[in-house]
């Protein structure tokens, strides 16, 4: 569905990226973990050309991404959730919902809000409470909900997990899956928290200093003992 071939990415002369290729497959989740600062949000960043510059190819269905604008490529299915989340705090659950599907294109399928409150039942008693006034587990699924509006083709979640609470993140792990069953069509999701990640993925890459260090399964990344400890331990 998306690949990424000799990606390299920079801020002003902060040379980020390094030589990343990646791919996935339609259907497929797939992890990107590392430590902070690692580069995981400029990857994610620079496949829907939010910030970084990049050089490099990187396709969509076979299509070369490198003239396409950022708007361009989420109305061919790309979404991005934040880490920051981006809450409008003054708009309402339902608003913050709605305006997800203005990333769509004019024709493309979205689904409409009863759609997304089916999938995210803990947002029903929610759906007149402003954004600012959610806790930090209730934004989470709600800034996802606002991504998945414009029916995704490709959903990337940034650190979805971070901050929240055990039973939280499990229930946002089920909340995932679901997705991931039900018509979400490849998923990249950056995360620290690997048990997270393992629940929700079918394979992973780990990223050390802008480079990639392993691409494997999980089983694979197991058979590593070493590659916590060098790679993901703070
Ligand atoms: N807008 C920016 N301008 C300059 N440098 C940046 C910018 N955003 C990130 N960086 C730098 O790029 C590097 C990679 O950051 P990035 O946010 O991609 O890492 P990350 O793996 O997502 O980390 P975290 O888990 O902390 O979010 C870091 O050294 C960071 O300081």
């Amino acid at each position: 569905m998306i690949e990424a071939h000799n990606l390299d990415a920079f801020y002003g002369q902060s040379h980020i990226l390094h030589s990343i290729d990646f791919h996935l497959a339609e259907g497929e989740s797939v992890a990107l973990l590392g430590r902070n600062g690692a580069g995981k949000s400029t990857f994610l960043k620079s496949l829907i050309d939010a910030g970084p510059t990049v050089t490099g190819q990187v396709n969509l269905l076979g299509e070369d991404l490198h003239q396409i604008q950022t708007h361009k490529r989420a109305q061919m299915g790309m979404a991005l959730v934040p880490e920051d989340r981006r809450i409008f705090p003054m708009l309402t659950v339902a608003q913050n919902i709605e305006i997800g599907g203005h990333a769509a294109g004019k024709n493309n399928p979205r689904y409409t809000l009863d759609d997304v409150v089916e999938m995210f039942p803990m947002l029903k008693p929610l759906l007149s409470r402003l954004g600012y006034q959610l806790s930090g587990g209730q934004q989470q699924m709600l800034a996802i909900a606002r991504g998945i509006v414009s029916h995704p083709r490709l959903l990337m979640l940034d650190e979805p997990a971070e901050g929240l609470a055990p039973v939280i993140v499990d229930e946002l792990a089920d909340t995932v899956n679901a997705l991931r069953k039900g018509g979400t069509r490849g998923m990249i999701l950056t995360e620290q928290n690997v048990d997270f990640a393992r629940q929700t993925t079918d394979r992973l890459y780990v990223l050390d200093v802008g480079s990639v260090v392993f691409s494997g399964t999980w089983p694979e990344f197991d058979a590593n003992t070493d590659l916590i400890d060098r790679y993901l331990v703070l």
